[in-house]
C-alpha cells in the first residue's frame, strides 16, 4: 500500500511585498511576476508532500480579478489537494493586502499540477493524499473531475475516457 500523507502536510505561506521592478506603468503588479510566485508557493507545496524534485506539469485557468497595486503585501497559500501516481494538483489562494488602510482582498485562485521526478528526469510515484478537513475533503473529490478535463484539453486523455467528466455533465442533464 502507498504511503498517505496529510493534506496539512504541504502547507505553505508565502510573502511578498510588490516593488516598484515588480510592477507594471499603471504601478500595479505584472501577470507574469504573479504566476512566478504562484509557481514557486504551488512547487514548495508539491515538495513538501512528495520529498522530490518536481515540475510544473500545467497551470489552470489563472484570472486576473483586481489588480495588486505597488506597496501592497502580497500572500500566497498552497497546499496539495491529491496525488494520483507521480502528479500532484496544488491549489493556490492569492490575497493582497493594504496595510496603511488595513484592507485585504482575495485576488486569483488556481490549480497547478506537479509532477515528481527522479535525478534523470523521470516521473516517479508520491504518497496519497489524506485529506481531513470539511474544505480539503470537498477540494479532494473534485480533484478527479479537474484532472480529467486538464488531460482532455492537454490531448492527454479521450472525452470518452473521462468518466468522472461525463458523469457530471449527465448528472446535471437530469
Ligand atoms: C533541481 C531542483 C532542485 C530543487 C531545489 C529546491 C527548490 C524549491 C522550490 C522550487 C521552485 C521552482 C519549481 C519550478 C518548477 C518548474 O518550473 S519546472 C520547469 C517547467 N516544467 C517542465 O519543464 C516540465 C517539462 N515536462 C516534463 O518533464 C514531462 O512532460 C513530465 C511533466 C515529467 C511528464 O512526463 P511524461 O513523460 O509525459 O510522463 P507520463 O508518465 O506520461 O506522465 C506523468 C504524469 O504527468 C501527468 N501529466 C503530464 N502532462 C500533464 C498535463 N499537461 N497536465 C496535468 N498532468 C500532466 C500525467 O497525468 C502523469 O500523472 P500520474 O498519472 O503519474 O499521476
Amino acid at each position: 500500500m502507498r504511503k498517505q500523507k496529510p493534506a496539512s502536510d504541504s502547507f505553505v505561506i508565502m510573502t511578498e511585498l510588490v516593488l516598484p521592478n515588480d510592477t507594471n506603468t499603471l504601478n500595479n503588479l505584472m501577470g507574469g511576476r504573479m504566476m512566478h510566485l504562484m509557481d514557486i508557493a504551488a512547487a514548495i507545496a508539491a515538495q513538501k508532500h512528495s520529498n522530490r524534485i518536481v515540475v510544473t506539469a500545467s497551470v489552470d485557468n489563472v484570472s486576473f480579478r483586481d489588480a495588486i497595486r505597488l506597496g501592497n503585501v502580497v500572500t500566497l497559500q498552497a497546499q496539495v489537494t491529491r496525488a494520483f501516481s507521480s502528479s500532484m494538483e496544488v491549489h493556490i489562494d492569492v490575497w493582497a493586502e493594504d496595510i496603511p488602510s488595513g484592507t485585504k482582498m482575495k485576488t486569483n485562485e488556481a490549480f497547478f499540477t506537479f509532477v515528481a521526478v527522479d535525478q534523470s528526469g523521470r516521473p516517479i510515484d508520491v504518497p496519497e493524499v489524506l485529506p481531513e478537513t470539511p474544505e480539503e475533503i470537498k477540494l479532494y473529490e473534485g480533484a478527479l473531475r479537474r484532472r480529467q478535463l486538464r488531460l482532455v484539453l492537454a490531448g492527454r486523455m479521450k472525452p470518452t475516457e473521462a468518466q468522472e467528466l461525463r458523469a457530471l455533465f449527465e448528472l446535471s442533464e437530469k
